[in-house]
């Protein structure tokens, strides 16, 4: 039997349609324009792509994109001072510092100066032990759009038993406090869990997030369990050119899962969608406005 593939790309796609309704209702009821302020140090290649993807996006919903390109060698005190410029303009409703950023500087420190209202990533602090305390936070975009597709997917999670494979402050460590709201029953897999294979093999639900291609083989996984697959991996293909592959060894994984996410076109593409979603919220909340329907947690 072969898993329904979960289509994020699909999903994103709808997702970013509401907000864009509800974009225009902000604008039509209230003279409200979202904005999204994304901030890249240095010139990665992939950083670029993603920071044009996000651009692009942003604009398409009908909210405004502020782009700050500042190059690799910019002190932690310049990078600070437009932080604070970006906190303190009610233009910029939300605010993403790519990651990771250039080796001097203090990535927390960085993080931590962001008004964590405008932190759209849900990287800071506060928004930490917010969602930690099951209160109400910015919640980290990658899980949130996880959680969405599992939502979605599954609907009534309690008493499930879930595997976050991985233990980042990005998307491991926040999943499982995601996942701990839906009531199923948590474990966190890393790179010093023993009998790995075998702890998987319990899961009902299976969140990868590790960054390694391919490391989770398809025996590992229990028949009919919900496979969603962080990794965004780029390996070198047939004839010199580079593919993306996830975590997660797809083809074994799609022959005993119930349901699986590919990579390309699963996590990635929610990601962006709940970052759009994300600086909405935020844009509602600075205004005192009603939560977006369906967009947080
Ligand atoms: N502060 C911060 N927040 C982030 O959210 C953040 C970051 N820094 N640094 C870099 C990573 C990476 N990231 C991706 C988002 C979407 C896709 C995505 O849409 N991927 C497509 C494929 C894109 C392609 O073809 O390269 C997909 O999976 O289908 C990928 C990667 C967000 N990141
Ligand atoms: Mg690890």
């Amino acid at each position: 039997m072969s898993a329904t593939i979960i289509d994020g790309k699909a999903f994103a796609a709808d997702i970013r349609s509401r907000v864009a309704e509800q974009v225009a209702a902000l604008k039509t009821d209230h003279g409200i324009t979202p904005g999204l302020a994304v901030v890249l140090v240095g010139s990665d290649a992939a950083s670029e792509v993603y920071v044009r993807s996000k651009g692009r996006m942003t604009v398409e919903v009908g909210m405004e994109s502020f782009e700050h390109r500042l190059p690799e060698e910019t002190s932690e005190a310049d990078l600070l001072a437009l932080i604070a410029q970006l906190n303190a303009d009610p233009a910029v409703h939300g605010i993403l510092v790519q990651l990771p950023l250039p080796g001097h500087m203090n990535s927390d420190a960085v993080i931590n100066a962001i008004d964590p209202t405008k932190d759209v990533d849900g990287f800071h602090i506060s928004n930490v032990g917010l969602l930690g305390t099951g209160q109400k936070a910015m919640v980290p975009c990658t899980p949130l759009g996880c959680l969405m597709m599992l939502r979605e997917h599954l609907g009534d999670m309690s008493g499930k038993e879930a595997i976050v494979i991985g233990r980042s402050n990005i998307v491991g460590k926040p999943m499982a406090h995601l996942l701990l709201g839906e009531s199923c029953t948590v474990s966190i897999a890393h790179s010093r869990t023993k009998d790995i294979a075998d702890v998987v093999r319990r899961a009902d639900i299976v969140v990868a997030a590790v960054g390694r291609p391919k490391m989770i083989k398809g025996d590992w996984i229990k028949p009919g369990a919900t496979v969603i697959d962080v990794g965004i991996n780029r390996v070198e293909a047939e004839g010199g050119k580079t593919r993306l592959v996830g975590d997660v060894d797809f083809d074994a994984a799609r022959e005993v899962a119930g349901a699986i996410t590919p990579v390309p076109g699963g996590v990635g593409p929610m990601t962006i969608a709940c970052l759009l979603a994300n600086t909405l919220t935020a844009a509602c909340r600075a205004n005192g406005l009603p939560e977006p329907e369906g967009l947080t947690v």
